[in-house]
């Protein structure tokens, strides 16, 4: 259900309609300002589908609007090109006087999909974790892609998510896609309840529209995992889209706690939690940061290899968006710096009382009184039991001895938890709340890395290594999940490192 929207501007288009090239062959379903058709290329038969935007019938205002979406489509679409993002053939402008309706509508003529994800889940049958995971984490390669290159989608929703015919993921629908200036796009005061953002509602609506930030696609993304994950179930209550919207604002206000679903699976329940995060800046950043936090079990199947040259060549520069935040560990070419690539769990207390959190501080404890806090507070975000504040402790003792400034050029090491500032940006959490994320601020790097310690803990447990896991989580640190996973331990070049973190853990536990 859309916000704003005016009742039935959908024409009728009979079958066997003529087009830019293309023939009406049926209806495929209807949106707030238009309706897609299925088409055939008049020339050789080749499906397409049809999106007629009319703006005739419509009172001035909501022309205005119509045309003003129509015109962020078609113009979005031709400059699109990506393997994740439905592609445009071509854009026209129909003429046909004899139907007042149709006279003067928008048209687009795109790849045709089979079914979208909200077919699939309107089947009412669980999506297999794998398939979901591998769905998400394609739908995140797509903005991604968009982030990447300034634009956000503005609009992502099940409707909006492609299922082509070997099971590849587009994202359609750019009505409300707009280009960044700054730090803000800005967009027609539009949208679709389930999956805008709370701070969507509190946004000025200015003679530009509302603004719009990659973090309202991150909020979408987290409404969408939790969907597929739970068979469509919206992570906020409510029978209606506006009861459910009311239920995330409550929620927003810090009146109401997040409740996922239990049929999300553990490895992704810190992610969702963190996209659904009420504060924005809390959120991943972007679809890279989120890329960079997808479980290891998304698996991104390769797109066809249907497009032309120039395509090919974006598609690779689309993997590497992800790909690179995912599996380059900036500044460790030899894999010893800090890796972490990836999650980061939790927005969500693990339910343990302050004060009596397992692995609590001692008093004695030479950690600085500034610390104790942030440190407490990285442990108490993460469900796993072992990330403990005397672990984090003990691992920012080995990193930095505790000073803020440390710094290891050579390696581009920086800060109380010695992060790597570009995989950093992937992980980063505004700990202090000053609005802004810097890894040489020790709330903001100490919350950062708790979250990615949380995630390396259910990395390993997943894979089965779980003997001795402060060491392995030391040395994930210090490396990455994928070298401790290889060594199915400690790497040899870590272990005076962990031997470090080890002996400051026994002192700390006394
Ligand atoms: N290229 C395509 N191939 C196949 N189906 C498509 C294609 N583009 C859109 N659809 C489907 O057509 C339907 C209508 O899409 P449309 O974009 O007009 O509206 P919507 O996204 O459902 O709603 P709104 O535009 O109001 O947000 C949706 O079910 C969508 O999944």
């Amino acid at each position: 259900m859309s916000t704003g929207f005016p009742d039935g501007p959908v024409p009728e288009v009979p079958p066997g309609y003529r087009v830019a090239g293309h023939r009406i062959t049926g209806p495929i379903g209807a949106g707030g300002w238009g309706a897609v058709y299925a088409a055939v290329r008049r020339r050789d038969g080749a499906p397409a589908a049809v999106k007629i935007l009319p703006a005739a019938r419509l009172a001035p205002g909501q022309c205005r609007q119509a045309s003003e979406l129509a015109r962020r489509e078609a113009e979005f679409s031709a400059r699109a090109e990506h393997p994740r993002l439905i592609r445009t053939f071509a854009t026209a402008v129909l003429r046909d006087p004899g139907r007042p309706g149709l006279d003067g509508a928008v048209v687009l003529v795109m790849e045709r999909a089979e079914r979208s994800l909200a077919d699939l889940l309107a089947e009412g049958r669980a999506v297999p974790p794998a398939e979901g995971a591998r769905l998400l984490a394609e739908v995140c390669e797509g903005l991604a892609h968009m982030h990447r290159h300034g634009w956000v989608h503005g609009d992502l929703k099940p409707a909006n998510v492609l299922l082509m015919a070997d099971g590849s993921v587009r994202l359609a629908d750019f009505g409300l896609t707009a280009e960044l200036d700054g730090t803000h796009a800005y967009v027609p005061p539009l949208g679709t309840l389930d999956h805008v953002p709370p701070e969507w509602w509190s946004e000025r609506s200015g003679v530009r529209g509302v603004a719009l930030r990659p973090s309202a696609d991150v909020w979408a993304f987290g409404v969408l995992a939790h969907q597929v994950f739970a068979g469509g179930t919206h992570p906020f209550p409510g029978a209606a889209a506006r009861a459910r919207a009311l239920a995330a604002q409550s929620y927003a206000r810090g009146r109401e706690r997040l409740r996922l679903d239990e049929r999300v699976p553990g490895e992704w329940r810190a992610l969702v939690a963190d996209c659904l995060a009420a504060d924005r800046t809390a959120r991943p950043a972007d679809a890279a940061a989120l890329a960079a936090r997808l479980p290891a079990s998304a698996p991104v199947r390769r797109p066809w290899r249907r497009r032309g040259a120039l395509a090919v060549a974006v598609a690779a520069v689309g993997a590497l968006v992800c790909a690179a935040t995912v599996a380059v560990l900036p500044g460790s070419p030899d894999g010893t710096g800090p890796g972490r690539p990836r999650a980061v769990p939790s927005g969500t207390p693990s339910g343990s009382p302050s004060g009596t959190l397992p692995g609590a501080l001692p008093a004695d404890a030479d950690v600085p009184a500034a610390l104790r806090e942030p440190i407490a507070r990285a442990a108490r975000r993460c469900p796993e039991p072992e990330v403990t504040p005397v672990l984090l402790a003990a691992m920012l003792k080995a990193e930095s001895g505790f000073d803020p400034k440390a710094a290891r050029p050579e390696t581009g090491e920086y800060g109380i938890a010695m992060w790597t500032p570009a995989v950093f940006n992937a992980w980063a959490q505004d700990g202090d709340l000053d609005g802004r994320k810097d890894y040489m601020s020790p709330p903001d790097a100490i919350i950062s890395m708790g979250s990615y310690v949380c995630w390396l803990a259910q990395q390993f447990k997943r894979r089965g290594l779980t003997d001795d896991l402060p060491g392995l989580l030391a040395a994930g640190y210090r490396t990455s999940d994928k070298s401790v996973a290889e060594a199915r331990g400690v790497p040899e070049r870590v272990r005076p490192h962990v031997a470090k973190v080890e002996q400051y853990l026994a002192e700390y536990s006394r």
